[in-house]
């Protein structure tokens, strides 16, 4: 939690001191790629003081730090990760924390996984991004936090307070609490019998997730709601506490592997909520493969009274195809 609060803190300095909206226009990704390395050398700097032995599946990885070309670029991570640090790190140091996200992940032993920032185009436009770590032991995932920076602490109020945290431990529930405090509530997925009555929750980049199609699953559900998009593991948050029922993340490319990264928190924060999380085949998502799931298309999310319903019309639509 510590780990995930202070890499969230440096992602919002990034924000306040260099997005500007210049840069949103000359889609200028500097300042992301500021944050992400931050980010993850804040995670993993942290994690090692705690578990030194353990391993790291980490999305980034220093080489664009190295060397005289990357010397500018390491010179503002560095200051910036050293803003948030109770030890300060050196050049090295610096490089060799973030490289200690490169390990190739597996089916055995314990071993964390890290997106210091899912969701690149949310942050840069100011909205929904997501600092997503979890622990994953032989190949299971046990335990998730998300830190979601602009998130809404209570999505109904949403010029009220921003910046909402996310646990779930395997076999004891999902939890959310401001950035501003500890103070711990249950989450759960909101109750619902009938597809009908449900409203669903998709990528904001139409090339991450198949607009059209979920307009055709939608429409063979009889769901009338319009979509939540949103960027970010923050769509697994929403429907986790209830804003949405429905996750689908529809395959564009069949090529594509997802991440680890972009999934492991997220699944364990929807099954400890109550929620279903499978594949487009209704796959169990298989953590335990290495850096992507490779043996799964797509994601679907619903309540366990639902899912069922959910992917019987998923697999209409792409079966046609
Ligand atoms: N073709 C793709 N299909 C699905 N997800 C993708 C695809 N390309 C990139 N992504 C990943 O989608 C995530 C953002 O999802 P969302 O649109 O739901 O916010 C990012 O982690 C991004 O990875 P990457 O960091 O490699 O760009
Ligand atoms: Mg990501
Ligand atoms: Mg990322
Ligand atoms: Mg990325």
């Amino acid at each position: 939690i510590n780990a995930v609060l202070r890499a969230s803190k440096v992602c919002q300095k990034v924000f306040q001191n260099l997005v500007t909206s210049d840069t949103v226009i000359k889609k200028d990704r500097s300042p992301v790629t500021v944050a992400d390395f931050s980010a993850q050398a804040v995670v993993n700097k942290i994690l090692y003081e705690s578990f030194p032995n353990d391993p790291i599946v980490g999305e980034e990885e220093s080489g664009s730090l190295r060397g005289d070309s990357g010397k500018e670029l390491r010179n503002k991570v560095l200051s910036l990760v050293n803003t948030v640090l109770d030890t300060p790190l050196n050049d090295n140091e610096l490089l060799e924390t973030i490289d200690r996200g490169s390990f190739p992940g597996g089916s055995s032993g314990r071993m964390w996984t890290l997106d210091p920032i899912d969701g690149t185009m949310g942050f840069l436009r100011g909205d929904q991004y997501c600092i997503g770590l979890a622990l994953i032991i032989d190949g299971d995932v046990h335990l998730g936090v998300l830190g979601c920076p602009n998130l809404p602490v209570d999505l109904k109020v949403p010029e009220g307070e921003r910046g909402s945290l996310f646990i779930a431990v395997k076999g004891q529930g999902a939890f959310q609490h401001k950035f501003s405090s500890t103070e711990e509530t249950q989450i759960c997925l909101a109750d619902i019998s009938s597809p009908l009555a449900a409203s669903f929750c998709e990528s904001v980049v139409a090339e991450h997730s198949s607009h059209s199609d979920a307009a055709k699953i939608a429409s063979l559900l009889g769901i009338t709601k319009p979509p939540l998009r949103m960027d970010s593991m923050c769509k697994y948050c929403a429907v986790a506490r209830g804003d949405a029922d429905i996750y689908l993340r529809l395959p564009v490319s069949m090529d594509y592997e997802e991440k680890i990264w972009d999934h492991a928190a997220g699944c364990i924060l929807i099954k400890e909520a109550g929620g279903i999380i499978s594949d487009i085949n209704n796959k169990p998502l298989d953590f335990s493969l290495g850096r992507t799931l490779k043996s799964n298309k797509g994601i679907v999310v619903a309540h366990s009274k639902i899912h069922g319903q959910v992917i019987d019309a998923v697999q209409q639509v792409i079966l046609k195809k």
